[in-house]
Protein backbone atom coordinates (compact mmCIF):
# COMPACT_ATOMS: atom_id res chain seq x y z
CA UNK A 1 0.00 0.00 0.00
CA UNK A 2 1.48 3.41 -1.23
CA UNK A 3 1.27 6.50 0.98
CA UNK A 4 -1.60 8.17 -0.73
CA UNK A 5 -3.41 4.81 -0.04
CA UNK A 6 -2.36 4.73 3.38
CA UNK A 7 -3.46 8.43 3.66
CA UNK A 8 -6.51 7.79 2.39
CA UNK A 9 -7.60 4.72 4.53
CA UNK A 10 -6.07 7.01 7.45
CA UNK A 11 -8.86 9.20 6.88
CA UNK A 12 -11.78 6.93 6.45
CA UNK A 13 -11.20 4.71 9.04
CA UNK A 14 -10.05 6.57 11.98
CA UNK A 15 -12.20 6.60 14.99
CA UNK A 16 -12.88 10.15 16.60
CA UNK A 17 -14.58 10.82 19.98
CA UNK A 18 -15.23 14.15 20.10
CA UNK A 19 -16.00 14.69 23.51
CA UNK A 20 -12.21 13.86 24.56
CA UNK A 21 -10.47 14.81 21.55
CA UNK A 22 -9.36 11.35 21.65
CA UNK A 23 -9.16 9.46 18.06
CA UNK A 24 -8.17 5.55 17.47
CA UNK A 25 -6.20 4.84 14.04
CA UNK A 26 -6.31 1.51 12.90
CA UNK A 27 -5.00 2.08 9.44
CA UNK A 28 -1.50 0.44 9.90
CA UNK A 29 -3.45 -2.62 11.37
CA UNK A 30 -4.53 -3.88 7.44
CA UNK A 31 -8.40 -3.66 8.29
CA UNK A 32 -10.48 -4.80 5.40
CA UNK A 33 -13.96 -3.81 5.41
CA UNK A 34 -15.05 -7.62 4.88
CA UNK A 35 -13.49 -8.33 8.03
CA UNK A 36 -15.92 -5.99 9.56
CA UNK A 37 -18.75 -7.29 7.83
CA UNK A 38 -17.62 -11.04 8.81
CA UNK A 39 -17.17 -9.94 12.34
CA UNK A 40 -20.17 -8.25 12.61
CA UNK A 41 -23.06 -10.67 14.01
CA UNK A 42 -20.29 -11.40 16.61
CA UNK A 43 -19.81 -7.65 17.80
CA UNK A 44 -23.96 -7.62 17.32
CA UNK A 45 -23.59 -10.33 20.55
CA UNK A 46 -21.27 -8.09 22.15
CA UNK A 47 -23.03 -4.99 22.24
CA UNK A 48 -26.02 -7.39 23.24
CA UNK A 49 -23.56 -8.84 26.15
CA UNK A 50 -22.34 -5.35 27.68
CA UNK A 51 -25.59 -3.77 27.05
CA UNK A 52 -26.99 -6.89 29.41
CA UNK A 53 -23.91 -6.63 31.41
CA UNK A 54 -24.36 -2.91 32.43
CA UNK A 55 -28.31 -3.73 33.46
CA UNK A 56 -26.99 -5.42 36.40
CA UNK A 57 -26.94 -8.98 34.14
CA UNK A 58 -24.86 -12.04 36.17
CA UNK A 59 -21.76 -11.51 33.49
CA UNK A 60 -19.46 -13.50 36.18
CA UNK A 61 -21.54 -16.69 35.98
CA UNK A 62 -18.64 -18.44 37.85
CA UNK A 63 -18.88 -16.25 40.55
CA UNK A 64 -22.79 -15.52 40.00
CA UNK A 65 -22.13 -11.90 40.11
CA UNK A 66 -23.15 -8.41 38.59
CA UNK A 67 -20.19 -6.40 36.77
CA UNK A 68 -20.84 -3.04 37.72
CA UNK A 69 -17.80 -0.76 37.17
CA UNK A 70 -19.42 0.99 34.80
CA UNK A 71 -21.97 2.27 37.39
CA UNK A 72 -18.97 4.04 39.24
CA UNK A 73 -18.87 6.71 36.66
CA UNK A 74 -22.93 6.92 35.58
CA UNK A 75 -24.50 5.80 39.52
CA UNK A 76 -28.08 7.02 37.75
CA UNK A 77 -27.77 3.83 35.14
CA UNK A 78 -26.90 1.35 38.22
CA UNK A 79 -29.64 -1.77 38.34
CA UNK A 80 -31.27 -0.89 41.40
CA UNK A 81 -31.72 2.74 43.85
CA UNK A 82 -29.84 1.18 46.44
CA UNK A 83 -26.96 0.49 44.75
CA UNK A 84 -26.98 4.19 43.29
CA UNK A 85 -27.30 5.32 46.80
CA UNK A 86 -24.15 3.83 47.46
CA UNK A 87 -21.68 4.81 45.16
CA UNK A 88 -23.06 8.39 45.57
CA UNK A 89 -22.47 8.00 49.26
CA UNK A 90 -19.13 6.93 49.22
CA UNK A 91 -17.66 9.15 46.61
CA UNK A 92 -18.96 11.94 49.06
CA UNK A 93 -17.79 10.20 52.41
CA UNK A 94 -14.24 9.91 50.59
CA UNK A 95 -14.48 13.70 49.34
CA UNK A 96 -15.28 14.73 52.91
CA UNK A 97 -12.60 12.17 54.31
CA UNK A 98 -10.15 13.59 52.24
CA UNK A 99 -10.63 17.55 52.77
CA UNK A 100 -10.77 17.24 56.50
CA UNK A 101 -7.36 15.00 56.46
CA UNK A 102 -6.25 17.93 54.34
CA UNK A 103 -7.53 20.71 56.68
CA UNK A 104 -5.88 18.88 59.65
CA UNK A 105 -9.51 17.52 60.71
CA UNK A 106 -8.61 14.30 61.02
CA UNK A 107 -4.88 14.34 62.15
CA UNK A 108 -2.01 12.50 63.17
CA UNK A 109 -1.42 11.08 66.89
CA UNK A 110 1.43 13.56 67.41
CA UNK A 111 1.67 15.88 64.13
CA UNK A 112 -0.63 18.70 63.06
CA UNK A 113 -1.17 17.18 59.47
CA UNK A 114 -0.59 14.14 57.51
CA UNK A 115 1.90 14.77 54.18
CA UNK A 116 2.37 11.30 53.02
CA UNK A 117 -0.18 8.81 52.23
CA UNK A 118 1.13 5.08 52.00
CA UNK A 119 -1.15 2.91 49.57
CA UNK A 120 -1.09 -1.23 50.84
CA UNK A 121 -2.37 -3.24 48.44
CA UNK A 122 -1.52 -5.43 45.35
CA UNK A 123 -2.89 -6.35 41.50
CA UNK A 124 -6.34 -4.31 41.76
CA UNK A 125 -5.75 -2.77 44.70
CA UNK A 126 -2.62 -1.28 43.93
CA UNK A 127 -2.10 -0.73 39.77
CA UNK A 128 -4.09 1.62 39.18
CA UNK A 129 -3.29 3.66 41.91
CA UNK A 130 0.41 3.51 41.71
CA UNK A 131 -0.38 4.91 37.78
CA UNK A 132 -2.37 7.46 38.71
CA UNK A 133 0.03 8.45 41.44
CA UNK A 134 2.80 8.89 38.86
CA UNK A 135 0.41 9.81 35.83
CA UNK A 136 -1.02 12.70 37.63
CA UNK A 137 1.50 13.20 40.61
CA UNK A 138 3.62 16.65 40.88
CA UNK A 139 5.86 16.09 44.36
CA UNK A 140 5.53 19.78 43.95
CA UNK A 141 1.77 20.64 44.91
CA UNK A 142 0.39 16.91 45.88
CA UNK A 143 -1.54 17.50 49.05
CA UNK A 144 -0.12 14.31 50.43
CA UNK A 145 3.17 12.99 49.24
CA UNK A 146 2.18 9.00 47.44
CA UNK A 147 4.31 6.08 48.81
CA UNK A 148 2.92 2.19 47.79
CA UNK A 149 3.91 -1.05 49.02
CA UNK A 150 2.92 -3.82 46.67
CA UNK A 151 4.63 -6.99 47.79
CA UNK A 152 5.89 -9.01 50.75
CA UNK A 153 9.23 -8.58 49.55
CA UNK A 154 10.74 -7.61 53.20
CA UNK A 155 13.50 -5.38 51.38
CA UNK A 156 11.11 -3.28 49.15
CA UNK A 157 8.97 -2.67 52.06
CA UNK A 158 11.77 -1.50 54.09
CA UNK A 159 12.92 0.50 50.95
CA UNK A 160 10.02 2.26 51.45
CA UNK A 161 9.67 2.71 54.88
CA UNK A 162 13.33 4.86 54.98
CA UNK A 163 12.32 6.73 52.41
CA UNK A 164 9.18 7.86 54.73
CA UNK A 165 11.81 7.97 57.29
CA UNK A 166 10.96 10.30 60.18
CA UNK A 167 7.77 11.36 58.70
CA UNK A 168 5.91 8.17 59.85
CA UNK A 169 4.39 10.15 62.30
CA UNK A 170 2.41 11.84 59.69
CA UNK A 171 1.58 9.44 57.30
CA UNK A 172 -1.77 8.08 56.38
CA UNK A 173 -1.43 4.60 55.86
CA UNK A 174 -4.49 3.03 53.60
CA UNK A 175 -4.97 -0.56 53.62
CA UNK A 176 -6.66 -1.70 50.19
CA UNK A 177 -7.97 -5.18 49.75
CA UNK A 178 -11.23 -6.26 48.42
CA UNK A 179 -11.12 -9.98 49.60
CA UNK A 180 -9.49 -8.33 52.75
CA UNK A 181 -7.13 -11.47 53.23
CA UNK A 182 -4.61 -11.69 50.51
CA UNK A 183 -1.31 -12.18 52.55
CA UNK A 184 1.22 -9.88 50.37
CA UNK A 185 -1.36 -6.90 51.60
CA UNK A 186 -1.74 -8.27 55.51
CA UNK A 187 2.14 -8.66 55.35
CA UNK A 188 2.89 -5.33 54.62
CA UNK A 189 0.55 -3.71 56.79
CA UNK A 190 1.95 -5.60 59.97
CA UNK A 191 5.59 -4.93 58.78
CA UNK A 192 4.09 -1.02 58.58
CA UNK A 193 2.18 -1.48 61.94
CA UNK A 194 5.07 -2.89 63.69
CA UNK A 195 7.16 0.47 62.60
CA UNK A 196 4.49 2.39 64.14
CA UNK A 197 4.53 0.77 67.21
CA UNK A 198 8.45 0.82 67.25
CA UNK A 199 8.04 4.41 67.05
CA UNK A 200 6.15 4.70 69.87
CA UNK A 201 3.06 5.50 67.88
CA UNK A 202 -0.61 3.93 67.67
CA UNK A 203 -1.04 2.42 64.04
CA UNK A 204 -4.85 2.67 64.58
CA UNK A 205 -4.64 6.55 64.19
CA UNK A 206 -2.71 6.53 60.95
CA UNK A 207 -4.83 3.92 59.41
CA UNK A 208 -7.84 3.46 56.85
CA UNK A 209 -8.99 0.72 54.52
CA UNK A 210 -10.59 -0.28 51.75
CA UNK A 211 -12.23 -3.63 51.74
CA UNK A 212 -15.49 -5.69 51.27
CA UNK A 213 -17.73 -5.62 54.23
CA UNK A 214 -17.40 -8.47 56.65
CA UNK A 215 -13.70 -9.72 55.49
CA UNK A 216 -10.96 -10.06 57.57
CA UNK A 217 -9.64 -6.46 57.25
CA UNK A 218 -13.00 -4.90 57.48
CA UNK A 219 -12.86 -7.28 60.85
CA UNK A 220 -9.00 -5.48 62.09
CA UNK A 221 -10.34 -2.24 61.33
CA UNK A 222 -13.69 -2.21 63.78
CA UNK A 223 -11.68 -4.04 66.44
CA UNK A 224 -8.53 -1.37 66.28
CA UNK A 225 -10.75 1.44 65.54
CA UNK A 226 -9.35 2.61 62.80
CA UNK A 227 -9.86 6.33 61.04
CA UNK A 228 -11.91 5.26 58.49
CA UNK A 229 -12.71 2.03 56.38
CA UNK A 230 -14.56 2.74 52.69
CA UNK A 231 -16.72 -0.44 50.67
CA UNK A 232 -15.43 -2.68 47.72
CA UNK A 233 -18.69 -4.17 46.45
CA UNK A 234 -18.43 -7.54 45.29
CA UNK A 235 -20.01 -6.20 41.81
CA UNK A 236 -16.36 -4.45 41.48
CA UNK A 237 -13.88 -6.48 40.18
CA UNK A 238 -10.36 -6.30 41.51
CA UNK A 239 -8.70 -4.83 37.61
CA UNK A 240 -11.23 -2.80 37.09
CA UNK A 241 -11.68 -1.41 40.46
CA UNK A 242 -9.47 2.24 39.63
CA UNK A 243 -12.80 4.47 39.49
CA UNK A 244 -13.95 2.83 42.97
CA UNK A 245 -13.04 3.63 46.53
CA UNK A 246 -9.27 2.05 45.40
CA UNK A 247 -8.57 4.54 43.24
CA UNK A 248 -10.53 7.73 44.65
CA UNK A 249 -9.00 7.43 48.72
CA UNK A 250 -5.55 7.47 47.28
CA UNK A 251 -6.29 9.68 44.83
CA UNK A 252 -8.17 12.15 46.53
CA UNK A 253 -5.66 12.15 49.47
CA UNK A 254 -2.91 12.59 46.63
CA UNK A 255 -4.79 15.99 45.41
CA UNK A 256 -5.64 14.79 42.30
CA UNK A 257 -8.80 15.59 40.29
CA UNK A 258 -10.70 11.98 40.72
CA UNK A 259 -13.79 14.07 39.16
CA UNK A 260 -11.88 14.63 36.64
CA UNK A 261 -10.96 10.99 35.92
CA UNK A 262 -14.59 10.00 36.36
CA UNK A 263 -15.54 12.56 33.75
CA UNK A 264 -13.49 11.20 30.98
CA UNK A 265 -14.13 7.51 32.29
CA UNK A 266 -17.91 8.55 31.77
CA UNK A 267 -17.06 10.14 28.64
CA UNK A 268 -15.67 7.25 26.71
CA UNK A 269 -18.05 5.10 28.67
CA UNK A 270 -21.07 6.87 26.59
CA UNK A 271 -18.49 6.84 23.20
CA UNK A 272 -18.31 2.70 23.65
CA UNK A 273 -21.94 2.44 24.28
CA UNK A 274 -22.50 2.73 20.37
CA UNK A 275 -23.24 0.08 18.74
CA UNK A 276 -21.31 1.12 15.52
CA UNK A 277 -17.62 -0.32 15.21
CA UNK A 278 -17.02 2.79 13.33
CA UNK A 279 -18.04 5.04 16.16
CA UNK A 280 -17.06 2.74 18.90
CA UNK A 281 -13.22 3.03 19.81
CA UNK A 282 -13.39 -0.05 22.08
CA UNK A 283 -15.49 -2.06 19.33
CA UNK A 284 -12.87 -1.51 16.99
CA UNK A 285 -9.94 -2.03 19.28
CA UNK A 286 -11.42 -5.06 20.31
CA UNK A 287 -11.74 -6.11 16.17
CA UNK A 288 -8.34 -4.95 15.62
CA UNK A 289 -7.08 -7.30 19.03
CA UNK A 290 -8.98 -10.47 16.74
CA UNK A 291 -8.08 -9.51 13.81
CA UNK A 292 -4.10 -9.15 14.93
CA UNK A 293 -4.36 -12.10 17.06
CA UNK A 294 -6.15 -14.39 15.14
CA UNK A 295 -8.70 -14.41 18.15
CA UNK A 296 -6.84 -16.68 19.85
CA UNK A 297 -3.81 -14.76 21.52
CA UNK A 298 -1.19 -15.55 18.45
CA UNK A 299 0.38 -12.93 18.89
CA UNK A 300 1.40 -10.26 21.83
CA UNK A 301 0.26 -6.72 22.64
CA UNK A 302 3.35 -3.96 23.02
CA UNK A 303 2.21 -1.06 24.56
CA UNK A 304 4.09 2.19 23.41
CA UNK A 305 3.06 5.40 25.28
CA UNK A 306 5.40 8.15 23.86
CA UNK A 307 4.93 10.01 27.47
CA UNK A 308 7.07 9.21 30.32
CA UNK A 309 3.91 9.93 32.52
CA UNK A 310 2.09 7.14 30.85
CA UNK A 311 4.98 4.17 31.54
CA UNK A 312 2.93 2.42 34.53
CA UNK A 313 0.02 2.49 32.00
CA UNK A 314 1.45 -0.94 30.49
CA UNK A 315 1.70 -2.71 34.00
CA UNK A 316 -1.57 -1.58 34.60
CA UNK A 317 -2.89 -3.01 31.30
CA UNK A 318 -0.92 -6.21 31.92
CA UNK A 319 -3.37 -7.11 34.79
CA UNK A 320 -6.29 -6.11 32.88
CA UNK A 321 -6.01 -7.54 29.80
CA UNK A 322 -4.45 -10.74 30.67
CA UNK A 323 -6.07 -11.60 34.09
CA UNK A 324 -9.39 -11.45 32.41
CA UNK A 325 -8.56 -12.85 29.05
CA UNK A 326 -6.16 -15.45 30.10
CA UNK A 327 -8.31 -18.17 30.32
CA UNK A 328 -8.04 -21.97 29.82
CA UNK A 329 -11.93 -22.61 29.28
CA UNK A 330 -14.59 -20.56 27.29
CA UNK A 331 -17.89 -20.12 28.73
CA UNK A 332 -19.01 -23.52 27.60
CA UNK A 333 -16.55 -25.11 29.23
CA UNK A 334 -14.45 -25.97 26.14
CA UNK A 335 -10.58 -25.83 26.48
CA UNK A 336 -9.17 -22.75 24.81
CA UNK A 337 -6.29 -21.36 26.30
CA UNK A 338 -7.14 -18.19 25.40
CA UNK A 339 -4.70 -14.77 26.67
CA UNK A 340 -3.14 -11.86 24.76
CA UNK A 341 0.33 -11.38 26.09
CA UNK A 342 1.14 -7.25 27.34
CA UNK A 343 4.16 -5.41 27.27
CA UNK A 344 5.74 -2.11 26.77
CA UNK A 345 7.09 0.82 28.74
CA UNK A 346 7.71 3.65 26.59
CA UNK A 347 8.63 5.44 23.27
CA UNK A 348 11.18 6.35 22.27
CA UNK A 349 12.82 4.63 25.15
CA UNK A 350 12.26 1.38 23.92
CA UNK A 351 13.60 2.14 20.58
CA UNK A 352 17.24 1.58 22.10
CA UNK A 353 15.83 -1.50 24.28
CA UNK A 354 13.69 -3.98 21.84
CA UNK A 355 12.67 -1.91 18.62
CA UNK A 356 15.27 -3.70 17.23
CA UNK A 357 13.44 -7.27 17.18
CA UNK A 358 10.22 -5.65 16.40
CA UNK A 359 11.09 -4.23 13.46
CA UNK A 360 13.22 -7.40 12.17
CA UNK A 361 13.11 -9.65 14.48
CA UNK A 362 10.48 -12.71 15.04
CA UNK A 363 7.19 -11.00 13.98
CA UNK A 364 4.91 -12.33 17.07
CA UNK A 365 3.10 -9.13 18.24
CA UNK A 366 1.48 -5.73 17.00
CA UNK A 367 1.71 -2.60 18.91
CA UNK A 368 -0.68 -0.08 20.42
CA UNK A 369 0.94 3.25 20.28
CA UNK A 370 -0.53 6.74 22.52
CA UNK A 371 0.13 9.28 20.99
CA UNK A 372 0.46 12.57 23.30
CA UNK A 373 -0.62 15.96 20.93
CA UNK A 374 0.60 18.93 23.76
CA UNK A 375 4.27 18.23 24.68
CA UNK A 376 4.15 20.17 28.13
CA UNK A 377 7.47 20.63 30.03
CA UNK A 378 9.87 23.48 29.60
CA UNK A 379 9.83 23.56 25.92
CA UNK A 380 13.07 24.94 24.10
CA UNK A 381 14.71 24.48 20.65
CA UNK A 382 17.65 21.96 20.60
CA UNK A 383 17.93 23.11 17.24
CA UNK A 384 16.53 25.69 14.94
CA UNK A 385 12.33 25.20 14.99
CA UNK A 386 13.04 21.41 17.05
CA UNK A 387 12.06 20.83 20.05
CA UNK A 388 12.52 17.53 22.32
CA UNK A 389 8.94 17.16 21.80
CA UNK A 390 8.98 16.97 18.17
CA UNK A 391 11.49 14.26 18.32
CA UNK A 392 9.53 12.17 20.69
CA UNK A 393 6.91 12.72 17.94
CA UNK A 394 8.80 12.18 15.00
CA UNK A 395 9.98 8.80 16.89
CA UNK A 396 6.54 7.64 17.10
CA UNK A 397 6.19 8.27 13.71
CA UNK A 398 9.18 7.20 12.33
CA UNK A 399 8.88 4.23 14.36
CA UNK A 400 5.34 3.31 13.78
CA UNK A 401 6.08 3.91 9.61
CA UNK A 402 9.63 1.14 9.72
CA UNK A 403 7.43 -1.21 11.40
CA UNK A 404 4.58 -1.26 8.61
CA UNK A 405 7.12 -0.98 6.14
CA UNK A 406 8.31 -4.70 7.57
CA UNK A 407 4.25 -5.82 8.04
CA UNK A 408 4.21 -5.23 11.74
CA UNK A 409 0.88 -3.96 12.28
CA UNK A 410 -0.04 -1.56 15.12
CA UNK A 411 -2.76 0.52 16.05
CA UNK A 412 -2.55 4.18 17.74
CA UNK A 413 -4.23 5.78 19.89
CA UNK A 414 -3.87 10.15 20.37
CA UNK A 415 -5.28 12.25 22.99
CA UNK A 416 -4.54 15.91 23.41
CA UNK A 417 -2.65 15.61 26.66
CA UNK A 418 -1.70 13.67 29.73
CA UNK A 419 -4.63 14.54 32.60
CA UNK A 420 -6.82 13.42 35.06
CA UNK A 421 -9.62 13.28 32.07
CA UNK A 422 -7.62 11.67 29.67
CA UNK A 423 -6.14 9.19 32.27
CA UNK A 424 -10.11 8.03 32.91
CA UNK A 425 -10.40 7.70 29.05
CA UNK A 426 -8.08 5.18 28.66
CA UNK A 427 -9.08 2.86 31.29
CA UNK A 428 -12.31 2.65 30.21
CA UNK A 429 -11.24 2.72 26.80
CA UNK A 430 -9.54 -0.06 27.71
CA UNK A 431 -12.22 -1.87 30.26
CA UNK A 432 -14.90 -1.82 27.50
CA UNK A 433 -12.34 -3.20 24.89
CA UNK A 434 -11.71 -6.31 27.01
CA UNK A 435 -15.44 -6.97 27.95
CA UNK A 436 -16.42 -6.85 23.99
CA UNK A 437 -13.40 -8.70 23.37
CA UNK A 438 -14.36 -11.80 25.26
CA UNK A 439 -17.80 -11.78 24.03
CA UNK A 440 -16.02 -12.23 21.06
CA UNK A 441 -14.28 -15.50 21.79
CA UNK A 442 -16.38 -16.73 24.32
CA UNK A 443 -15.09 -16.07 27.61
CA UNK A 444 -15.32 -14.93 31.19
CA UNK A 445 -13.24 -11.73 31.50
CA UNK A 446 -14.43 -11.56 35.01
CA UNK A 447 -13.40 -14.23 36.69
CA UNK A 448 -9.59 -15.44 37.49
CA UNK A 449 -9.65 -18.88 38.45
CA UNK A 450 -5.87 -19.70 37.86
CA UNK A 451 -4.54 -17.03 40.17
CA UNK A 452 -5.96 -19.47 43.35
CA UNK A 453 -3.59 -22.59 42.18
CA UNK A 454 -0.50 -20.55 42.71
CA UNK A 455 -2.05 -19.56 46.07
CA UNK A 456 -2.70 -22.87 47.26
CA UNK A 457 0.67 -24.12 46.47
CA UNK A 458 2.53 -21.23 48.02
CA UNK A 459 0.19 -21.76 51.49
CA UNK A 460 1.42 -25.78 51.00
CA UNK A 461 5.06 -24.80 51.01
CA UNK A 462 4.29 -22.76 54.12
CA UNK A 463 3.18 -25.74 55.85
CA UNK A 464 6.07 -27.96 54.42
CA UNK A 465 8.70 -25.43 55.60
CA UNK A 466 6.63 -25.87 59.22
CA UNK A 467 7.25 -29.46 59.25
CA UNK A 468 10.87 -28.80 58.04
CA UNK A 469 11.95 -26.77 60.40
CA UNK A 470 10.10 -29.08 63.56
CA UNK A 471 12.46 -31.80 61.78
CA UNK A 472 15.76 -29.80 62.33
CA UNK A 473 18.34 -31.26 64.55
CA UNK A 474 22.05 -30.44 66.24
CA UNK A 475 22.60 -33.71 63.81
CA UNK A 476 23.36 -32.98 59.87
CA UNK A 477 20.47 -34.04 57.65
CA UNK A 478 20.36 -34.20 53.99
CA UNK A 479 16.70 -33.06 52.42
CA UNK A 480 15.45 -36.59 51.81
CA UNK A 481 16.35 -37.82 55.56
CA UNK A 482 14.46 -34.35 56.60
CA UNK A 483 11.95 -35.34 54.14
CA UNK A 484 11.30 -38.74 55.23
CA UNK A 485 11.38 -37.97 58.68
CA UNK A 486 8.53 -35.58 58.45
CA UNK A 487 6.59 -38.25 56.51
CA UNK A 488 6.74 -36.03 53.19
CA UNK A 489 9.24 -37.94 50.94
CA UNK A 490 7.91 -36.45 47.63
CA UNK A 491 8.67 -33.49 49.00
CA UNK A 492 12.34 -33.77 48.96
CA UNK A 493 13.01 -31.07 46.77
CA UNK A 494 10.51 -28.56 48.17
CA UNK A 495 12.38 -29.08 51.52
CA UNK A 496 15.79 -28.60 50.60
CA UNK A 497 14.42 -24.93 48.88
CA UNK A 498 13.07 -23.85 51.68
CA UNK A 499 16.15 -24.43 53.89
CA UNK A 500 18.43 -23.48 51.85
CA UNK A 501 16.37 -20.54 51.74
CA UNK A 502 15.97 -20.06 55.89
CA UNK A 503 19.91 -20.96 55.86
CA UNK A 504 21.02 -17.65 54.26
CA UNK A 505 18.54 -16.14 56.25
CA UNK A 506 20.19 -17.41 59.56
CA UNK A 507 17.16 -19.84 60.86
CA UNK A 508 19.28 -22.30 60.04
CA UNK A 509 22.38 -23.58 59.43
CA UNK A 510 23.89 -25.28 56.18
CA UNK A 511 26.74 -27.41 54.52
CA UNK A 512 26.84 -27.50 51.23
CA UNK A 513 27.41 -31.01 49.61
CA UNK A 514 28.65 -31.16 46.05
CA UNK A 515 25.21 -31.93 44.81
CA UNK A 516 21.97 -30.78 47.04
CA UNK A 517 21.07 -34.65 47.74
CA UNK A 518 24.82 -34.15 49.71
CA UNK A 519 23.76 -31.05 51.77
CA UNK A 520 23.24 -31.05 55.26
CA UNK A 521 21.10 -28.74 57.71
CA UNK A 522 20.79 -28.35 61.35
CA UNK A 523 19.38 -26.19 63.80
CA UNK A 524 20.80 -22.80 64.32
O1 LIG B 1 -7.89 -6.72 46.52
P1 LIG B 1 -7.47 -8.10 46.93
O2 LIG B 1 -8.62 -8.95 47.35
O3 LIG B 1 -6.39 -8.04 47.97
O4 LIG B 1 -6.88 -8.80 45.66
C1 LIG B 1 -5.72 -8.38 45.02
C2 LIG B 1 -5.48 -9.20 43.78
O5 LIG B 1 -5.27 -10.53 44.16
C3 LIG B 1 -5.70 -11.63 43.45
O6 LIG B 1 -4.66 -12.52 43.33
C4 LIG B 1 -6.45 -11.44 42.16
O7 LIG B 1 -6.03 -12.32 41.15
C5 LIG B 1 -6.40 -10.04 41.65
O8 LIG B 1 -7.43 -9.88 40.71
C6 LIG B 1 -6.58 -9.06 42.76
O9 LIG B 1 -6.60 -7.76 42.25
Amino acid sequence: MNAQELWKRFQTSLCQVPALDVSLDVSRMAFDDDFVERMRPALDKAFAAMDALEKGAIANPDEDRMVGHYWLRAPELAPSAEITAEIKDTLAAIEAFAAKVHAGAIRPERKPKFTRVLSIGIGGSALGPEFLADALGDPTTDKLHAHFIDNTDPDGIARELERIGAALDETLVVVMSKSGGTPETRNGMLVVAEAFRAAGLDFAKHAAAVTGAGSKLDQTVTKEGWLARFPMWDWVGGRTSETSAVGLVPGLLQGLDMKAVLAGAAAMDEATRVHDAARNPAALLALTWYLATDGRGSKDMVVLPYKDRLLLFSRYLQQLVMESLGKRLDLDGNRVDQGISVYGNKGSTDQHAYVQQLRDGVNNFFATFIRVLEDGGAGGEVEPGVTPGDYLHGFLLGTREALFANDRKSATITVPRVDARIVGALIALFERTVGFYATLVGINAYHQPGVEAGKKAAASVLALQDQARAGLSATPQTADQIAAAVGAPESAETIYLVLEHLAANGRATMTRGSHPGLTTFQAV
